[in-house]
């Protein structure tokens, strides 16, 4: 049996693409003060969007992959450490005489990010041939899921990739700045998934408005995006598709910890009622549980995440009228 058919025999897995980083959060004791010293408590922690949706995904019992890259350093051997129980690592490269990406986020006293700052210089070193290397993994993943760390000739590849084989995909736009990478025509995209910032910079038009969500979903949705959802903090998301499903979900008050990572849990939840075959809308409740699950911790991801708490979470705020899978 040759590289090629082993891999087709292998079970098929969610093939999560893009950023693997060390989050480092500072938390504000008191109200920040701006120009000035303020008391606080630092936190080191694991990240990267790509990282976290694998780490989520894995520990809802979805066979899951990383194709990342990590500095030869020892911030990388910690992250390889501890997600290798969840993700299938083999797919990761460690790059020698780079650093493992981090991301800083000053964080304030209820939990919200003030500030974050992004050192990932070493996804520069993606390039063609790491895709092309890579391809017949992707090619035959159940699913895709692309994050805005790569360069845009690699996210670019990606997304042609699955249009022409019709492997879903559900892109994370990362950060405003980043979503500038995403091609013009985005066919192929089943999801795409943005906050308030992400969505106005991807439709180039400002949020101001309940209406103004929807306008920037329509947008998003003509330039060829099968499902666009659009978060938006404790006002939680609202979807639209291109059948013309559309809704606006909002979730529960619960006690804030961090908010870092509650998107990609949401990802991660998001998924895994897609691929349990349940709607937009469901998919969407089932990811809302997973960000409830992850605003409660200091940890980028919950440790305490599995399918039985999800389950739980899901029935305590969401339950009425779902067949869960
Ligand atoms: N204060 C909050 N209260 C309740 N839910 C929240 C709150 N903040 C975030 N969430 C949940 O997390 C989801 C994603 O949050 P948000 O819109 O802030 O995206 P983001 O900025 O990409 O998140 P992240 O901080 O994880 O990068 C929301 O859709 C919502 O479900
Ligand atoms: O440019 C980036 N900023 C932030 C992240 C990651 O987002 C996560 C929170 O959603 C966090 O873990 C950070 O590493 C990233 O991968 N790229």
């Amino acid at each position: 049996m040759n590289k090629q058919e082993a891999i087709i025999l292998e079970e098929k897995k969610v093939l999560c693409i893009g950023g693997a980083n060390v989050d480092r959060k500072i938390q504000a004791l008191k109200h920040l003060e701006y120009g000035t010293s303020n008391p606080a408590l630092s936190l080191k922690s694991r990240g990267g969007v790509a990282r976290n949706v694998a780490e989520n995904s894995g520990r809802l019992g979805l066979k899951t992959a990383l194709l990342a890259i990590i500095g030869a350093d020892s911030e990388g051997e910690w992250l390889l450490q501890n997600t290798k129980n969840f993700v299938d690592l083999n797919l990761t490269e460690l790059i020698h005489g780079k650093s493992t990406g981090t991301y800083t986020a000053v964080l304030d006293i209820d939990g919200k990010m003030a500030v974050a700052l992004a050192d990932m210089a070493i996804y520069d070193e993606v390039d063609e041939f790491f895709f092309e290397k890579n391809l017949s993994h992707i090619q035959n993943a159940k699913m895709i899921l692309l994050d805005t760390n790569f360069p845009a000739k690699v996210i670019n590849k990606v997304i042609n990739s699955c249009k022409n084989t019709g492997v879903p995909i559900c892109v994370a736009t990362v950060s405003a700045p980043k979503t500038a990478k995403l091609p013009a025509s985005l066919e192929g995209v089943t999801w795409l998934i943005a906050n308030h910032k992400e969505a106005e910079a991807l439709a180039k038009l400002e949020i101001n408005s309940e209406g103004d969500f929807y306008r920037a979903a329509e947008v998003i949705l003509k330039k060829g995006v099968e499902r666009v959802v659009i978060t938006r903090e404790e006002q939680g998301l609202i979807y639209f598709t291109n059948q013309g499903d559309a809704g606006a979900l909002v979730p529960p008050c619960v006690p804030i910890m961090d908010v870092t990572g509650a998107d990609d849990a949401l990802i991660a939840g998001i998924l895994f009622g897609y691929l349990n075959g349940l709607s937009t809308e469901d998919s969407c409740k089932i990811g809302l549980s997973c960000s409830l699950i992850t605003l409660q911790t200091s940890e980028t991801v919950n440790p305490d995440l599995n399918q039985q708490k999800l389950l739980e979470t899901f029935q305590i705020y969401f339950s009425k009228g779902i067949s869960y899978p």
